[in-house]
């Protein structure tokens, strides 16, 4: 049985709309934060994960496995970076602990917008965003979709700073496997859930949007308008141009290729 995990934010359930019933005998799927699928896939506790970008280009697994993706073309609304000073005065930057792909991403915009290298420090899961020591907090995934509550000089959507800035989309997530993982029949399963997925937003929406202290229609609105899921030539070169600003600013070593099965 292959071992599969899957992001546990609202912005993976299109992703994995009856995926544990297609997998029946074949893998068993597991949720859990994006950091921790990423070293989970690198020490070999999974075989298959839905994992940071960064971390692909970082040489965690070896082969990506689907052209569903957790992407955007324009202000996603999960991942936002809330300022308690002008951006300019950024020295301390507290980077959620379930992010590495907008953890770089916030780095490289800081650096190339306004020539900013902060000292970084972890917001661990548990901690209140509003309370922690730092001049500005980059938060990822469900807590980053609500109303922020601090005062806050500035709040960037960072995926529509990166939109903006390059006029082209950005990939936050892909499907990614170690070498040795046989994924013939696992691809055609993870398109088969995406597509069906995307095809029962406003279900989705309606069952999970209360448990998360959201509107159904602002939910599916998240899913069908902010959110992206499929990786295609201007997604390619979104994350060809964020390899080459990561490695110019040594957030990863060396260049790696793109390879899907
Ligand atoms: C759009 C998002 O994309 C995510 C951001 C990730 C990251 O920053 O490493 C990883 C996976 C995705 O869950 C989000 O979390 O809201």
């Amino acid at each position: 049985m292959l071992r599969i995990g899957a992001v546990s934010y609202l912005n993976t359930r299109p992703l994995v709309y009856g995926l544990a019933q297609r997998l029946a005998g074949l893998g068993q799927l597991s949720f859990n934060l994006p950091s921790r699928l990423a070293d989970d896939l690198a020490a070999g506790r999974l075989d298959v994960a839905l994992i940071p970008s960064i971390e692909y280009f970082r040489g965690v697994g070896q082969q990506i496995v689907s052209d569903a993706v957790i992407a955007c073309r324009g202000p996603v609304w999960s991942v936002r970076l809330l300022s308690r000073v002008p951006i300019g005065e950024i020295r301390c930057l507290a980077l959620d602990e379930g992010s590495r792909t907008s953890a770089a991403l916030v780095r490289i915009l800081l650096a190339e917008q306004y020539g900013l290298h902060p000292e970084t420090v972890p917001l661990p899961m548990e901690s209140d965003p509003d309370t922690i020591d730092a001049d500005a907090v980059l938060l990822i995934g469900d807590r980053a979709m609500h109303p922020a509550a601090g005062v806050y000089h500035e709040i960037w959507d960072l995926g529509d700073r990166w939109c903006r800035w390059t006029e082209l989309p950005f990939v936050f997530a892909m499907w990614v496997a170690r070498q040795d993982v046989d994924v013939s029949q696992l691809a055609p399963i993870l398109s088969a859930a995406r597509d069906e997925g995307l095809q029962q937003l406003a279900e989705i929406a309606g069952r999970e949007a209360g448990g998360h202290g959201l509107t159904t229609p602002d939910l599916h609105h998240y899913f069908a308008h902010h959110l992206h899921f499929r990786l295609g030539a201007e997604e390619q070169a979104g994350l060809h141009r964020y390899q080459r600003h990561a490695a110019k600013l040594g957030l990863i070593a060396n260049q790696r290729e793109l390879v899907f099965q």
